[in-house]
Order: C-alpha cells, then structure tokens, then sequence
C-alpha cells in the first residue's frame, strides 16, 4: 500500500496539506515527495502534464491532481473509515460548493495579499475579508462546517490556519476581530492529530513568504 502511494507534495502549499489531512484520517500510509516548484521533477510534469502543479497524488502509478478532486478520491478510494463527504447527495453538493467558495475568496485572494504591493491589494483585501465573514455566518455557532463531525470543508479550508498569520500581516486586518468564530473553529481543529501533523509552522510559512516576495522583488 506504501509504495504504490505517493503524494507529490510541497510543505508550505496549503492544496497539499488537505491532502496530508485527508490521507491521514484514513490512517493511509504513503511516500511524502516534496518538489521544488522552481524546478519541477520529470515525475511531476509527467504526472500532472496539464497544470504542471503540485498536489499529486500518484496511485499504482496513476496520477490524481486538483487537492479537492484529490480529497475526493481519496474518500471513494478507502471508504470503510473515515467518511470526508456526506452520505446524501444534497449535504454533498453544498459540501462542493463550500469548499469551491473557500479555494476562489479565501485561497487565490490570500495569494493576492502578499504578492501584490499594497496600492494593487485593495480589491483582492475586500474580497478576502468579505469572504471570511461569509464564512463566520455559514459556520455560525455549530462545531464544523458539516456540523458535528470533520469533513471535506474543515478540510479544505482548514490550511488557512497555517498561512493566517502571513494574511494578517500582509493583508494588515486581525483574524481574531474579523473572524473569531473561524479562529476558535481552527483551534479545534487543530486538536485532530490528523490536521496537526499536516501544518507547518505558521512562523515558518510567514518566513518563506517574505523570501518569496524579496525574490520577486516585491520587499
Ligand atoms: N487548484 C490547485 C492549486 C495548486 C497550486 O496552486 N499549487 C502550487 C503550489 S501551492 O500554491 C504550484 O504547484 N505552483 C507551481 C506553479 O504554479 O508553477 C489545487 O487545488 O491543487
């Protein structure tokens, strides 16, 4: 089971670390292969030809790519633990369309917050606290996006606590006073061993990306 699972993976992206998450409460074992997005290996570019982008997660040697479309298989692939999906098709779709909301406002905004200046961020800002306070409400006052157990929202946007110390600051707004409802909701979900071994240090994340933005010359 080990060798023929493989997760082409990098530390600090948060569309691997669900697929970190979701394997591990499967308790599925696999090799951890981490790429340089600078110099993408020949097994990467093969695996994932189309976007040429890391997650991956290669299964007796067939390629999985997209982290949701990932988190997915991996559900349907071991489904005798761990359910990630609701079992009704209705509490599957608005798990979807959560989860797709999460990658659009809160992901590919968040990346806007630190790599463009500040007079660009203006709209990319608005957006992401927007989105968060959506959020805030959608979780309202229950203890995970599915309700009472873990699942494939928690998962997808889970990551979050790991880059939110990076948002904050390049973002300047308070997560605690913007969303404290979602501050205290990833604290939970950080007791789960699963999301705990999946997220870097948010320390490290922040360290990383102020590399980044001097290599960009962005500083
Ligand atoms: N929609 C995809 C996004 C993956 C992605 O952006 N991967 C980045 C690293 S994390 O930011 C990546 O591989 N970038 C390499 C590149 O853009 O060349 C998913 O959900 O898996």
């Amino acid at each position: 089971e080990t060798k023929d699972l493989v997760l082409l993976n990098c530390w600090v992206s948060p569309y691997g670390m669900r697929c970190q998450i979701a394997l591990a409460e499967k308790r599925v074992e696999y090799e951890h292969k981490e790429e340089n997005v600078m110099e993408k290996s020949p097994l990467l570019l093969q695996s994932n030809p189309v976007h040429k982008k890391i997650p991956v997660l290669v299964h007796g040697g067939k390629p999985v790519c997209e982290s949701l479309v990932i988190v997915q298989y991996v559900d349907e692939a071991w489904p005798d633990r761990a359910p990630l999906l609701p079992v009704d098709a209705y509490g599957r779709a608005q798990a979807r369309f959560w989860a797709d909301f999460v990658d659009k406002k809160i992901f590919e905004c968040g990346t806007k917050l630190w790599k463009l200046k500040k007079e660009a961020q203006g709209e990319a800002k608005e957006e992401f606290t927007e989105g968060l306070k959506l959020l805030e409400d959608e979780l309202g006052e229950k203890k995970y996006f599915g309700g009472d157990a873990f699942g494939f929202v928690d998962i997808a946007l889970v990551p979050l606590m790991a880059w939110f110390r990076t948002y904050e600051s390049f973002g300047s707004f308070s997560a605690e006073t913007e969303a404290p409802k979602l501050v205290a909701w990833g604290k939970r979900c950080m007791e789960r061993e699963s999301v705990a071994m999946s997220l870097p240090d948010p320390a490290k994340v922040y360290e990383l990306v102020c590399f980044m933005r001097k290599m960009f010359g962005l500083e």
